[in-house]
């Protein structure tokens, strides 16, 4: 008997569906995974732990925050593709949907972490990230979808390509498409819970994989997170949750003298007596702890292990220093001397090979944690992100450091003040867009916001003009009032106008110690005379010079330019003077001038000094 026509339904979202809906859903992944790995390049990751920022935490605010973006994504792709009336979505069980949907992105998330624990490179993760998502897609629709359709083929090898995330998410909406596929044509509903039970349906087995998967992963991608040292932070050890376990011990004195051997193979030199009574404060300092000082290193050593056939590297040689609140320490030194080095250890980026320090009476190699909620940092290179303007870099660490409401608001707004970044909007531009001395002034105010208790700013000058040097001292001088600051610099100038005590390393060795005044005396102790005549007068000159200061020292001389340290026990200015000016009358000068010695003269002293033979500085 002839049937009356009937319209064919095709719907090609179920047909369509598995392979394209696979590349929708998973377009989030390479996002997340780029957010997370250019966190980690960037250093922001440690910057914000330095800040106070908790691992525990850092996990949970990242991870509801792409929870949020993925459910809303997901809730958008939902309600748009039964709006315009897809059958994949309108036939198929909308529980059975959401449950499906929300576990996948969890595992997602996870898989995001997990996989950004083996990239340091924002480009290699995303290239990585898109390869996957297409790559599982196609593999999907060309191998699974294909095995899965073979009755013949073992159900059990699914279910062990089902354990890669891409092809879960492809087997489950694969399901929908075949439900949503027959219900169209039949005229009945895609898929209900009773459905999960049905022989072929694999949705069942994903659902089951998926949540396995994900609370496997997540923990999994924490401990390597943990365990790794991507990231330019201190990796920790393998059984570090056994530690929780172990109880605190805190000893009334941090160390007995006896308990650190110095095992090390740097031979023993012989300490200057200002290098030496430090050592002599730190001994004291240990026995009978007090909270005078904020900072206190013990012998504190660096060793570089060798690497392509270079020998190890001594970076820090044994360093004892104290510092008490209030205080701004300077460390000068060449390039290379260790400055750095000694500052990644005392911020917890590199472990001590031996040693120890506190900060605020906290142990740097188990406490750091701790140790963060009241320490400021500003690193040698700017950590700053792109798009986030000045303002919100320093709300954002300024709640890291607890300050909320109008406190918050009136920190930031007098922290933009100090920086110079303030008037003409420049706080509320993107940090991408501000010059090298902005960015530097920024983070200078970043390490000073919240009231930190120790600061450490390693060469923060760098890079700036001379008005915003000046500028940048005084915020540097109203700042040390209340904590103690460690400062790396090149600058004499800076040193000398910040610096309370100054301490020049070379080679991984403090040479000296002491305020700026002392140093100069003790180093220096000499007036250099500098006279310019002709060549013929350059013995009439030195005759009249040894004449003032028999032990006189020429330390330059060039076409008739010659310059002399005099001893200050020897001279007085005054005999200069009229010594110079009863000269004048005999030959002619063309230009001479009498100076105190400068820092830079101590500097280059020491120095040379502690070089030795050695050509650091020849
Ligand atoms: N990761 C590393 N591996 C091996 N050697 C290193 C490493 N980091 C630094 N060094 C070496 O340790 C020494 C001290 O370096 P450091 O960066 O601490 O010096 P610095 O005083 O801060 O120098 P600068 O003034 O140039 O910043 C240098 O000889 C350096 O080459």
């Amino acid at each position: 008997m002839p049937q009356p026509a009937r319209k064919i339904r095709l719907d090609f979202s179920s047909l369509l569906g598995p392979l394209f809906f696979t590349w929708v859903v998973q377009l989030l992944f390479p996002v997340i995974l780029q957010y997370l790995v250019y966190e980690k390049q960037k250093k922001l990751k440690i910057m914000m732990k330095m800040h106070g920022l908790k691992d525990g935490p850092y996990w949970m605010i990242s991870y509801a925050y792409f929870f949020f973006l993925s459910s809303a994504y997901m809730l958008f792709f939902v309600i748009f593709g039964s709006i315009i009336g897809l059958k994949f979505f309108t036939l198929n069980d909308y529980g059975i949907q959401f449950v499906f949907y929300f576990l996948y992105i969890n595992l997602q998330i996870a898989l995001a972490f997990f996989m950004s624990t083996s990239f340091y490179d924002v480009k290699t993760a995303t290239v990585v990230g898109y390869i996957y998502v297409f790559g599982s897609g196609l593999l999907g629709e060309f191998l699974l979808r294909y095995f899965v359709e073979d009755t013949s083929f073992p159900s059990g090898w699914i279910v062990v390509m089902e354990l890669v995330p891409g092809f879960s998410l492809f087997r489950g909406l694969y399901e929908f498409g075949q439900y949503s596929f027959t219900g169209n044509y039949m005229g009945t509903s895609g898929m209900q819970w009773r459905d999960l039970s049905d022989g072929p349906n694999g949705m069942k087995d994903v659902l089951i994989i998926i949540t396995v998967e994900w609370l496997i992963l997540l923990p999994v991608a924490y401990y390597l997170d943990q365990v790794s040292s991507s990231g330019g932070r201190i990796r920790k050890n393998p059984l570090f949750f056994l530690q929780c376990f172990q109880k605190k011990r805190r000893s009334q004195s941090f160390r007995t003298p006896s308990l650190h051997p110095d095992t090390s193979k740097v031979s023993v030199e012989m300490e200057r007596p200002d290098v030496a009574q430090e050592r002599g404060v730190v001994e004291q300092l240990l026995l009978e702890p007090n909270n005078s000082h904020a900072i206190i290193c013990d012998n504190l050593k660096k060793i570089y292990p060798g690497r392509d056939g270079n020998p190890e590297k001594f970076a820090v040689r044994g360093l004892s220093l104290a510092l008490p609140r209030g205080e701004c320490f300077g460390m000068l030194g060449p390039n290379g001397a260790g400055k750095t080095s000694f500052i990644n250890m005392m911020i917890g980026l590199i472990t001590p090979t031996s040693g120890n320090a506190y900060v605020q009476q906290l142990d740097i190699q188990s406490d750091m944690n701790e140790i963060y909620t009241s320490m400021g940092v500003c690193p040698q290179h700017d950590l700053l992100w792109e798009t986030l303007t000045g303002r919100e870099h320093l709300l954002f660490y300024g709640r890291l450091k607890n300050l909320k409401g109008a406190a918050l608001i009136q920190a930031v707004e007098e922290s933009l003040k100090s920086v110079n970044l303030f008037y003409g909007g420049v706080g509320d531009k993107r940090a991408g867009q501000y010059s090298g001395g902005m960015k530097r002034r920024l983070s200078v105010a970043i390490s000073l916001i919240g009231d930190p208790k120790v600061v450490y700013m390693d060469e923060p000058s760098t890079g700036l003009d001379p008005a915003s040097r000046k500028n940048l001292w005084n915020v540097v001088k109203q700042a040390k009032r209340d904590r103690a600051i460690i400062l790396t610099t090149h600058s004499m100038e800076e040193a000398e106008v910040l610096c309370d005590r100054l301490g020049i390393f070379v080679d991984g060795n403090l040479q000296c110690i002491g305020n700026p005044k002392e140093l100069k005396a003790r180093y220096g102790g000499t007036y250099v005379l500098t006279m310019t005549t002709s060549s013929d007068e350059e013995e009439e000159v030195e005759r009249l010079v040894r004449r003032l200061a028999p032990s006189a020292n020429r330390i330059y001389h060039i076409s008739g330019t010659q310059k002399f340290e005099l001893p200050k026990q020897e001279v007085r200015i005054s005999d200069v003077f009229n010594a110079v000016e009863r000269a004048k009358s005999e030959f002619p000068i063309y230009a001479w001038g009498l100076v105190d010695t400068t820092l830079e003269d101590v500097f280059i002293k020491v120095a040379k000094g502690a070089a030795g033979s050695s050509d650091l500085l020849s």
